[in-house]
């Protein structure tokens, strides 16, 4: 049977204290499955980043229970382990803006989340060199960040962000500084990459133009899950 690979229960999460208290999220449960990409919508302040940096172990909750991919890391307090390696090994993170090293090129932007996992320099540009084949981004592997056109650039940080085949990605605005054709070859990618390697997609989005490209779309207010759809034409390239 197919479990969630992110599950959140009764999850709530705050910051501040007293009068400055603000509650960025309340009572969130929600699941993903495998193959499934899911987008987080909802107006500015409702809490969208706030629950992707939760899912990547980034913040921690207040309340609630976090399981991912099986095993459940927070309840009442982190679970025991290395919370870094569990992000490594379980997360893809790709941002807004790429936040590719500007002094490494594209090639070895990608090798090095591989060798900071402990694989061999060699090794790791080879995987590297086949990931940006699969991005379709191979002919720039040795051109600097700063040469990479937005959308090339993009598809590096996706490389970067599978690199070590987590089976969480989480993207946090991937194609608001793309233009319309480069935003859905970001989501073609993101889905194709769902579907082969069996990965829950998470993506916080304000973009209209990739809305239907969801799988489900669930839409955030004041902290709390308002909305939840089913985009029709969601369809695999
Ligand atoms: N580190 C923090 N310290 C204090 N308040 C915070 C912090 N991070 C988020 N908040 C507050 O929590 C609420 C939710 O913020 P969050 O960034 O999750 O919203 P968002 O939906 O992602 O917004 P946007 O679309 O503008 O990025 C907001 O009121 C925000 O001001």
């Amino acid at each position: 049977m197919r479990a969630p690979l992110v599950e959140l229960v009764g999850v709530a999460k705050g910051f501040g204290e007293g009068e400055a208290r603000v509650q960025a999220l309340s009572d969130i449960t929600l699941s993903a499955m495998p193959g499934e990409v899911v987008g987080l919508r909802g107006p500015s302040g409702s809490g969208k980043s706030t629950l992707l940096n939760l899912v990547a172990c980034i913040l921690e909750p207040d309340a609630g229970l976090l399981r991912l991919a099986g095993e459940t890391v927070w309840q009442g307090r982190w679970a025991p382990g290395d919370l870094r390696a569990l992000r490594r090994e379980k997360i893809g993170f790709i941002f807004q803006f790429h936040n590719l090293l500007p002094f490494l090129d594209a090639i070895d932007n990608v090798a090095l989340a591989l060798t900071l996992n402990g694989v061999p320099l060699a090794e790791a540009r080879r995987r590297a060199r086949d990931l940006l084949d699969y991005l379709q981004v191979g002919k720039r592997a040795s051109a600097m960040p700063a040469k990479l056109s937005g959308g090339e650039a993009q598809r590096v940080a996706i490389a970067r962000a599978l690199a070590n085949h987590p089976r969480i990605i989480l993207a946090d605005e991937p194609t608001a500084a793309l233009d319309s054709e480069r935003a859905q070859v970001v989501m073609d990618l993101l889905r194709r990459v769902a579907r082969e390697q069996s990965a829950t997609v998470l993506v916080v989005t304000h973009d209209e133009k990739i809305f239907s490209r969801f799988d489900r779309l669930i839409g955030l207010r004041d902290g709390r899950i308002e909305t939840e759809t089913r985009p029709s034409t969601a369809e695999d390239v």
